[in-house]
């Protein structure tokens, strides 16, 4: 599989269930700027009071083939395998479809990563351990100190200045 940085700010995805994992890959999706709908029957508070900020779109009854178009991801988070794969399935093959129940079912993962400042260090154990992936991603991320990250921002700034000429 190919890692890529994708820009989602303002694109549409879905959430399929209103679950743990529903809302760990809400958290990542809201810090990107997507415009998020989550649809399913229950759902743990954040979703809820999310929704009623109006941050997010909560939609409160279960997930469809129907509901797929005009999703340019699509997140399969149900606690129901059968949903998550009829979903997975249904969705057009120029959709991004991670389903969260089984990878294989979708064709977008979701690599375990850590932010700070314009560096990410993403990993993924190509579903082998996702334990792995976290005790290797945070055992790189603690090896960063706070002088690399400053200086990838003014690295940044200066070429960002000389491709500006
Ligand atoms: C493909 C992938 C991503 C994707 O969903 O696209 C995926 C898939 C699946 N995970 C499953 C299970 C668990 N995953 C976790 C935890 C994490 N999983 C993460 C990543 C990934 N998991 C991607 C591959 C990464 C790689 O390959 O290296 C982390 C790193 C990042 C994140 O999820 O944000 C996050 C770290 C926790 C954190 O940061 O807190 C736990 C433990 C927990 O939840 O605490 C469990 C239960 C215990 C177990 O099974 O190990 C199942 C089986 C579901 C079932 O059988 O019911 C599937 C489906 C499948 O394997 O097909
Ligand atoms: N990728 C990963 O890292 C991990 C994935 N999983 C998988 O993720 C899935 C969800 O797990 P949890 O969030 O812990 O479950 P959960 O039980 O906390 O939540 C399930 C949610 O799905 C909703 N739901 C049920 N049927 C639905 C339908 N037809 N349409 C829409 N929503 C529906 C429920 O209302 C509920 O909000 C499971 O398949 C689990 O195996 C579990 C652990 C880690």
């Amino acid at each position: 599989m190919l890692p890529l940085m994708l820009n989602l700010e303002g694109k549409p995805v879905l959430i399929a269930g209103g679950g743990k994992i529903a809302l760990r890959r809400l958290r990542l999706l809201l810090a990107e700027n997507a415009d998020i709908t989550v649809i399913s029957p229950e759902s743990v508070p954040e979703i809820r009071e999310l929704a009623e900020t109006g941050a997010i779109k909560w939609i409160r009854r279960k997930a469809a083939a129907v509901d797929l178009p005009g999703y340019l991801l699509i997140v399969a988070a149900t606690d129901s395998d059968e949903t998550n794969r009829l979903l997975a399935r249904n969705a057009s093959p120029l959709q991004l479809v991670n389903n969260a129940g089984d990878a294989g079912e979708g064709n977008t993962e979701v690599p375990k990563h850590e932010k700070r400042g314009r560096l990410t260090i993403a990993v993924s154990t190509g579903g082998a351990s996702p334990q792995m992936a976290k005790s290797i991603c945070s055992e790189i991320i603690g090896r960063i100190d706070r002088k690399t990250v400053d200086d990838l921002d003014r690295l940044y700034e200066e070429r960002a200045a000389r491709k500006n000429v």
